[in-house]
């Protein structure tokens, strides 16, 4: 199946409201390298989204573009109704706040408990300055930590409130790193590479609070994964990434072995790696 028309999707899912909108865009590093070539999406806030392809295929920088952690070189991105390619100082900040991203290498701060760095998702809506003196919690309401805890009850870890970040597993790190993100009330999800670190069951706990993200809250949840079955598994819909192109955009059910090929190429392997292997047999 090739890439899906912009329009015809429209049309498809007219009944369920866009969330992000790209017009030809693409992304090139000052050393010249192209991250990004020339893509024009439309995702719902029903979607969610697998992306695949090899490493280097720019499945990061496609992510990072939707936040504003960078800043596409060419072309648009309309993020609900609103254009941000261009945005800056407090608009960018507003984007931030508004789409959530976790990443391969959670991003805690190690030395603080995990309701501190829940409480870290809050920042953005608290404007206490705040100053060396002051201990992170001191800055927030009660209902700014009964909102945080909250969403560590939602991650199945509220009983490691009090921990330090650094004493938790890889996978309760992550966890950690999912509900900090919630705690900034996204409208939009995005998790770079999030169980490439992970063993196969704690892969799977993640993957599933993920879903259950997206379908309570009705956000599109945008995931990058290197292998195969997980993506199937959980995406509602897979994009194919190669040298910055979508060169595959439909259901598990589309994507045959020829797709995968094609999307992999001489990399194929890394589409089922080991970690991947593991998990298969594990589930
Ligand atoms: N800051 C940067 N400066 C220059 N080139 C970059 C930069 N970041 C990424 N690239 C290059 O852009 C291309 C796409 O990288 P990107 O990280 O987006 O791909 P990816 O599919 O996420 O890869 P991986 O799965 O390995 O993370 C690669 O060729 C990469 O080397």
């Amino acid at each position: 199946m090739g890439v899906r028309n912009i329009n015809s999707l429209r049309q498809n899912t007219s009944d369920i409201v866009s969330a992000i909108i790209t017009d030809k865009l693409s992304m090139v590093y000052p050393n010249g390298t192209k991250a990004v070539d020339n893509v024009s999406l439309d995702i719902k806030n029903g979607d969610f989204i697998s992306i695949i392809g090899s490493s280097g295929a720019g499945k990061s920088s496609f992510l990072r573009i939707f936040n504003r952690l960078i800043k596409p070189t060419s072309g648009t991105v309309t993020l609900l109704g609103e254009d941000i390619t261009s945005v800056n100082g407090r608009k960018k900040t507003g984007v931030r706040r508004k789409v959530g991203m976790i990443f391969q290498q959670f991003h805690l701060v190690r030395r603080l408990s995990v309701i501190q760095n829940v409480l870290v998702g809050r920042l953005r809506f608290n404007s206490t300055p705040c100053s060396k003196t002051k201990s992170l919690c001191s800055i927030f309401n009660n209902e700014d930590k009964e909102f945080a805890f909250d969403c560590l009850k939602q991650v199945g870890i509220a009983h490691l409130a009090f921990h330090r970040a650094d004493t938790l597993s890889g996978g309760q790190q992550q966890r950690v790193a999912i509900a900090r993100t919630l705690a900034q009330e996204p409208e939009i999800f995005l998790a770079d590479e999030p169980i490439a670190s992970l063993d196969p069951h704690s892969a799977e706990v993640v993957m599933d609070i993920l879903l259950k993200i997206h379908e309570t809250r009705n956000i599109p949840v945008l995931v990058n994964i290197h292998h195969i079955d997980f993506a199937r598994r959980y995406g509602k819909r897979i994009l194919g990434m190669k040298q910055g192109g979508i060169v595959f955009d439909g259901t598990s059910t589309d994507l045959t072995e020829d797709e995968v090929t094609n999307i992999y190429g001489a990399k194929i392997n890394e589409a089922f790696g080991e970690e991947c292997l593991m998990v298969a047999n594990y589930v």
